[in-house]
């Protein structure tokens, strides 16, 4: 063959060659980048993405923590009150400014109730909570819950309390240190499921309690990560893989301990209790609904009653249990701080002759400021997820259309020193009655604000006061050498958490 004809060859071979590579190339670049002018288009501000299909994150922060890439995401906005983030393809908007949050959360929250959580209703029974309801089902079950959770009703759990805490301190008795992280998540086991569900865990006293066992399952490794995650920014793959809230051990638990409960108190009668199960019961009673979807209404079963307990079991134990190991690290960590906090505590019980109250909580000022700052310094939750359900706009005339997913940074807003100056220094001044005054409320959201706010916030308060009251007045605490100071967070969990162990010495005072 000549020169010329293999060259003619070559090129007759080579060319389809190049052209399919070229055209996927061209497709892969399309796919990747068409939604890219979203923002513009909707006269919202945007930084230009980068690659196709990675949106405006970049290889660089795949080692990042939740928390340092969620604070990238805020700065990447700074002087804006918000901006169009390209979460891989898809458009969230991230909200920066106080007063825009204030919008969101509350006066313009008819346009922002649902939160977004895809479930799979169908094969995961778990999936009818309270924080996966969004829609008509989450107006009309929410205010039937929040009930349960009337000032009236926590004045009466406080004694409960303080019993887990008396349980507590036998069990501290028995050792010089702790691990400050499981002697908190028992604590808040016991209490949630005694205070909500009339059921006694035994997680402080039965090194097997089964509750104790199912709480560490929940949160182990990925699983409600990667279900939150990937339902909350691409539905359909969530759908089409089937992912459930819990897994499935976890899921038979909360059924079975749900149809023994209800076994047991109609034997006992069901008007006995006035608890959160109680609550659950009756609305099944009333054939209260609870989901509105394609195939109609759906009134609470007794798969709601499980799905619920789950869920307040969850978000109670973790986030509390978090939040009180956070508290005794800064005060082992702080000397002065714990010995003013004991003074005041001691001084308190002794007026109320050691018994512990509404009253004699709501003296111990100190202590206020410190759980707030503690729920400043680490904001379990790090951001608020809502989804628009109703078209909005913005204040400098963008839109934002329904289906798309808001994001505000709680983690990032707690440390801009615009509102926090040295975040990193846990002072619990910043809660005296004169800076709270000065606060604005779309710049302290440990809790959410506004109608969707955390349900339970005030119980959380309460139990955290309890268990690190009783604890100061008992025992002086120090870290203990193994304890890693500064404080390392862990780069993944779903719920801000120290990522090792914080153990603490203890001397009885
Ligand atoms: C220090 C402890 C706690 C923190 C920091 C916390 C924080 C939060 C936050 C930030 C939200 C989302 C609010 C929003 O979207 O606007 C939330 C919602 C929720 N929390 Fe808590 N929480 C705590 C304790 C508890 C406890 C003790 C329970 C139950 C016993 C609980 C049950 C819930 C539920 C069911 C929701 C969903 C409410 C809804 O969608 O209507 N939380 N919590």
């Amino acid at each position: 063959m000549c020169k010329e004809q293999w060259l003619f060859d070559s090129v007759l071979w080579l060319l389809p060659v190049i052209t399919l590579i070229t055209g996927i190339i061209t497709l892969f670049y399309f796919l990747g980048t068409k939604n890219y002018n979203y923002w513009t288009k909707h006269g919202v501000f945007s930084n230009t993405p980068r690659w196709p299909f990675l949106g405006n994150l970049r290889i660089s922060d795949l080692p990042k923590s939740n928390r340092d890439l969620i604070k990238g995401i805020y700065d990447s906005f700074e002087g804006r009150g918000c901006g169009g983030f390209y979460f891989l393809t898809k458009p969230v908007l991230v909200v920066r400014d106080p007063d825009l949050i204030v919008s969101i959360l509350v006066s313009d929250f008819t346009h922002f109730s649902s939160r977004g959580f895809h479930s799979n209703e169908q094969h995961d029974p778990l999936s009818k909570n309270l924080i996966h309801l969004d829609g008509p089902p989450w107006k009309q079950v929410r205010p039937k819950m929040t009930a349960a959770f009337g000032i009236n009703k926590l004045r009466t759990m406080i004694s409960d309390m303080d019993n887990f805490a008396a349980k507590t301190l036998e069990q501290m008795s028995k050792h010089s240190n702790i691990n400050a992280e499981d002697l908190s998540d028992k604590f808040m086991i016991d209490v949630v499921s005694s205070c909500l569900f009339g059921i006694n865990s035994e997680a402080i006293e039965n090194p097997e309690s089964a509750f104790y066992e199912v709480a560490k399952q929940i949160f182990d490794g990925y699983h409600f990560l990667v279900h939150v995650f990937v339902g909350y920014m691409f539905p359909a793959v969530h759908t089409l893989a089937r992912m459930t809230v819990a897994r499935s051990q976890v899921t038979h638990f909360f059924k079975k301990v749900t149809n023994e409960n209800l076994h047991l108190r109609k034997s006992e009668g069901f008007s006995q209790r006035k608890d959160f199960f109680q609550t659950l019961v009756s609305m099944k009673e009333t054939q209260e609904i609870c989901k509105e979807d394609n195939g109609g209404s759906k009134v609470c079963d007794e798969d709601f009653i499980a799905a619920n307990l789950f869920m307040f079991f969850s978000a109670g134990f973790d986030s509390s249990g978090k939040i009180g190991a956070f508290i005794i690290y800064e005060l082992a960590a702080n000397k002065e701080m714990q010995t003013t906090l004991r003074d005041e505590v001691l001084r308190v019980l002794e007026k109320y002759d050691d018994k512990m109250s509404f009253e004699a909580l709501q003296e111990m000022t100190y202590l206020e400021k410190i759980v707030a700052e503690a729920n400043r310094k680490y904001p379990i939750l790090m951001v608020i997820f809502r989804k628009c359900e109703k078209a909005y706009r913005l204040p400098d005339g963008g839109l934002i259309e329904p289906g798309i997913n808001v994001m505000i940074p709680s983690s990032a807003i707690h440390y801009d020193p615009k509102f926090y100056p040295d975040p990193e220094k846990f002072d619990p001044e910043r809660f005296s009655e004169e800076n709270k005054s000065q606060r604005h409320q779309g710049s302290y959201l440990p809790f959410g604000i506004g109608p969707r706010i955390c349900p339970a916030w005030q119980f959380a308060i309460l139990e955290l006061k309890v268990f690190v009251a009783r604890i100061v007045s008992k025992y002086e605490l120090d870290l203990h050498p193994s304890t890693a100071t500064p404080m390392r967070l862990h780069p993944r969990n779903f719920l801000l958490s120290p990522e090792s162990d914080i153990i603490v010495n203890l001397t009885k005072v």
